[in-house]
């Protein structure tokens, strides 16, 4: 039998990510003058940070940034990561030395409640092996509330060489912070004797594999409840643009360029007539004119135009050679008829024509070879008309993820079966499966799971055999029968990159990846409540997807007047509301859409706007009617995407668009 622990804590291989927040400390990379090294190389070390022991912090970024050397802007941004965002860990590096300017120590000092003295100690030690250097670093470490917070040099090459000194304790320090010591010790005891691991490629028998210890289970998740900026963050850093592909442009339609693209012809291709009328010498002026011949849009004129003469021609029919003007017909009277009476022989033009009046030069619209389309704009309806207007047959767009959508739970049963007790229809797979559809994607139904070990691996395997990005729904709280990051973790050794966020609904969405025979996938694991599945899919499904496939807009934020009061929640809320516009006021109004539980579905329906809540607090426990709230639009993106573009478009720097913007906390 092989067994998924429902336990799990910091220090065994599979734990729960230690956060971290790394803090660049300086004024020139603040400034933007200096380029900053050290940060990234905190990065990459942190989640990847090897000892003789192998790889052991396999952190989290939780939170990023770089402050001047300003006493007060560091004490800020220590402060606020460790009370707000609830870091494990904060990594300072820059500012602990000699200059004047160098302050880090002293604001650490100002926020730590008790000093770690032996940490700095320790990485002096490592560090004067390699150089003397080391004592001038001033470095201080200690612990605020729950978060431990390191000074580090400002180098890159001592920044890692000071962390290896000290990462094994790392993850000691956190538990104890923690207070895990005693589950850190029991749980160790049981890793070794039942969580073996298997690799994804050799999955046990499924139907040994068996969750474990039920009422050992732990009875607080072990998963930092992260901001919802945090998580997003986490997302944008992680789901990096894949792959591009070359396609037919019929197939193009909502996809988005990698490459700028450029005109395959003129648009005219000649010289063309804006007008209905005649084809004549403006230097000829007014007056009595011969009619030659006439031409039709598609035809090649075979005429040449000579003095005294015209030739009739049609609104986009290319202009006989000659021709300096196009009079309109309704500046021009009949003379004579042709003896057959059906075309004209001779007219008579009123006013007198301008040179080049009515004539579209050649590449007037579109010059051959011009830049039509930048990379990164998506192609839309209007783009599709200009990429076939400029002979494209082919453009190179990025691939589109691949995604499937998985519902769990032994209480599902497909709609229009015939109800049984103890079940409810399920409403998240169809809510989803269509919000992707609506969104462009092309989502595979992986089915309804139930809470089976053997059931819920197979669905997986089954997902990753086919899509890359995988939406499942339900399973992922506290219950003993809520799986997926065990199974995830223990068996498809995938990395939980978060486990809770602090919003409602949505608190235990979790968002993973792992590789399996040799891709990434991409897991993100929305609550069963309906509502939460509905929001959470707004607020983390597509903007990974629209991260993956260079389709990433901003959500759209309006203010809006509440006209109902609301009862904050400690979380911060996201409440479905039905935004109206007038005409005399700019501010739409906000209406709820009543009972915002989780499990009522309906509250969703007809909403075009999520109301951002902020969590509750002694100052602020309620909001009244009549109060301005922000609201973000729901289905409005894809149309106000090209409005946002425009002043980047003219900037010409929209070749970030759609990569990937890191928000600083
Ligand atoms: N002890 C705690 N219990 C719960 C917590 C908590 O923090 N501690 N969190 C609550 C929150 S918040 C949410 S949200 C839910 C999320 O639960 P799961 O994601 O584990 O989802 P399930 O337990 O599988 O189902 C919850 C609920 O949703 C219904 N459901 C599930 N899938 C579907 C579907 N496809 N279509 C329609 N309805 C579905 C299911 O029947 C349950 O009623 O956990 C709270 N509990
Ligand atoms: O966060 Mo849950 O999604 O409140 O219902
Ligand atoms: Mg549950």
């Amino acid at each position: 039998m092989f067994n998924i622990c429902l336990k799990r804590d910091r220090t065994a291989a599979d734990m729960a990510p230690i956060t971290f927040g790394i803090l660049t400390i300086s004024d020139s990379c603040a400034a933007g003058s200096g380029d900053n090294k050290s940060g990234p190389e905190l990065e990459k070390l942190v989640t990847d940070v090897q000892t003789e022991t192998g790889k052991i912090l396999k952190g989290q970024i939780a939170c990023i940034n770089v402050v001047p050397d300003e006493e007060f802007q560091i004490i800020e941004t220590l402060a606020r990561w460790s009370d707000v965002i609830k870091v494990n860990v904060i990594l300072t590096t820059g500012g602990t030395g000699f200059a004047p300017r160098d302050v880090t120590p002293e604001a650490t000092k100002s926020v730590i409640q008790k000093e770690a003295p032996a940490i700095s100690l320790a990485m002096f030690m490592a560090s004067s092996k390699i150089t003397p250097m080391a004592m001038l670093s001033r470095a201080v470490c200690g612990i605020r509330g729950k978060t431990l917070i390191i000074n580090l040099p400002g180098s890159p090459k001592a920044v890692k060489e000071c962390l290896e000194a000290i990462a094994k304790v790392i993850p000691h320090a956190v538990d104890l912070i923690l207070e895990n010591k005693a589950k850190v010790t029991k749980t160790h005891e049981k890793v070794q004797g039942t969580c073996t691991h298997h690799s994804s490629s050799a999955i046990p028998d499924v139907s040994q594999i068996r969750l474990s210890d039920i009422a050992g289970r732990l009875r607080e998740s072990p998963y930092p409840m992260l901001s919802m900026d945090v998580a997003d963050e986490i997302i944008n850093k992680i789901a990096k643009i894949g792959e591009d592909e070359i396609i037919n442009v019929w197939d193009a339609y909502g996809r988005v360029l990698t490459t700028d693209t450029y005109s395959y012809c003129n648009l005219p291709p000649f010289r063309a007539s804006i007008k209905d009328g005649y084809a004549v010498i403006a230097s000829d002026g007014k007056g009595r004119r011969r009619v030659l011949s006439g031409v039709q849009a598609g035809q090649t004129p075979t005429t040449q135009l000579v003095p005294g003469a015209c030739i009739r021609v049609n609104t986009g029919a290319p202009v006989p050679e000659g021709t300096t003007a196009v009079v309109q017909v309704e500046d021009t009277i009949l003379i004579e008829r042709r003896e057959d009476g059906e075309e004209e022989k001779e007219i008579e033009i009123l006013v007198e024509p301008q040179y080049g009046q009515d004539i579209r030069p050649i590449g007037s619209d579109i010059r051959k070879g011009s830049l039509i389309l930048k990379a990164y704009t998506r192609i839309g309806a209007v783009e599709m008309g200009i990429l076939a207007a400029c002979g494209c047959t082919k453009v190179r767009v990025t691939k589109l993820p691949s995604v499937g959508v998985l519902s769990t739970g032994n209480e599902l049963q497909q709609a229009g079966e015939p109800a049984k007790p103890g079940h409810v229809y399920d409403s998240n797979k169809i809510t989803l499966m269509m919000l992707l559809k609506e969104n462009g994607y092309d989502p595979k139904d992986i089915g309804i799971a139930t809470d089976d070990e053997g059931v819920m691996i197979n669905a997986i395997k089954e997902a990753f055999e086919n899509v890359d990005v995988l939406v499942t729904s339900g399973s992922v709280s506290m219950g003993d029968r809520d799986m997926l990051k065990p199974i995830l973790e223990q068996i498809f050794k995938a990395k939980i990159h978060f486990g809770r966020v602090n919003m409602k609904p949505g608190k235990p969405t979790t968002f993973a990846t792992c590789e399996y025979r040799g891709k990434t996938k991409y897991i993100l694991c929305l609550p069963g409540n309906p509502v939460s599945a509905t929001v959470t899919a707004y607020l983390f499904a597509l903007p990974l997807l629209g991260r993956l496939s260079g389709n990433y807009t901003k959500p759209v934020v309006v203010t809006a007047k509440l006209t109902s009061s609301y009862n904050l929640d400690p979380r911060p809320e996201y409440a479905r509301a039905i935004l109206e516009w007038s005409a005399n006021d700019p501010i739409p109004v906000a209406y709820s859409t009543g009972n915002q539980i989780s499990s009522k579905l309906l509250s969703c329906k007809s909403a075009n706007a999520l109301l951002i809540l902020p969590g509750r607090t002694a100052e602020r426990p309620e909001l009244k009617e009549g109060d301005l709230i922000q609201a973000m639009l729901l289905g409005f993106n894809q149309n106000i995407r090209y409005i946002l573009r425009l002043p980047r478009y003219f900037e010409g720097n929209e070749t970030q668009y759609g990569g990937q913007i890191i928000v600083k906390t």
